[in-house]
């Protein structure tokens, strides 16, 4: 059995009289410790997919299971500790407290969780060792995306959840952040999933998965991924 199986999931959106179905029989695997990257157009169904794995959204109908439990029968109680203890996000747009320091939002993330890491160390890990005091508002776009993944990694989550984590910043600092997320990734141990509209990322993944309008249209696993540095966009 794969670490994650998203399985014949059907996710139904109604508004009145209308329903779109954000996803439409969509099954998908990946193995533990892997990358995967998830690319598709607007509206495939990418953000629906990733809300779903992390517990923030529920699915219509289908199986979802992490590590042998099927999340998509989880109480409400049961979809909170999973999203405190085994789920780390990264978002666009960083979502960091704007009051609080760098450290500050590291630490925030660390005590909801019973196993984290040590939020000094981890945003060391990230390169922000320089830049632990100040607020958000001081930082630049990819600094702020290093304390969010840092935010992210304190957690010590099975699985790191990427929504366009590059999608505010230039080509070199997206490269940057990305470079970061394969190394934790291979250094960390953890399974990592990255939305993108940059086709060109595929040969950074582990695994591939393209969405269209609700499906997953291909799956390619790469036996040898690219370093970011080779990929050129
Ligand atoms: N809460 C919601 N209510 C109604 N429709 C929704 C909701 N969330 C998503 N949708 C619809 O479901 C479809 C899939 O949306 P989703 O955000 O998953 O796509 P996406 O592939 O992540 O797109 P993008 O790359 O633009 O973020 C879209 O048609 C969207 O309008």
């Amino acid at each position: 059995m794969a670490y994650i199986e998203f399985d014949h999931v059907i996710k139904e959106y109604r508004t009145g009289e209308t329903s779109i179905k954000a996803l439409d029989d969509a099954s998908f695997t990946v193995e533990k410790g892997e990358l995967a990257v998830i690319l598709g157009s607007s509206g495939a169904g990418k953000t629906t997919a990733l809300n779903i794995l992390g517990g923030m959204d529920t699915a219509t109908s289908g199986r979802v299971l992490v590590d042998g439990c099927n999340i998509a029968e989880y109480s409400t109680k049961q979809l909170i500790g999973y999203r405190r203890t085994d789920i780390g996000f990264v978002f666009q747009f960083y979502n960091l407290v704007p009051n609080l320091t760098a450290l500050e939002n590291v630490e925030l993330a660390s005590q909801i969780c019973g196993d984290s890491l040590d939020a000094v160390e981890t945003l060391k890990k990230v390169g922000l060792t320089e830049r632990m005091d100040n607020f958000p508002a001081q930082l630049s776009g990819g600094e702020q995306q290093r304390v969010s993944i840092a935010r992210a990694i304190a957690k010590n989550p099975k699985i790191l959840l990427c929504d366009e984590p590059t999608g505010a910043l230039d080509d070199t600092t997206g490269k940057q952040i990305l470079q970061l997320l394969q190394d934790t990734c291979r250094k960390e141990k953890i399974t990592v999933l990255i939305i993108t509209h940059n086709s060109a990322l595929a040969p950074m993944a582990d695994r591939l998965i393209r969405f269209k309008s609700g499906k997953i249209v291909e799956i390619t696993c790469n036996e040898h991924p690219v370093p970011i540095a080779e990929i050129e966009w």
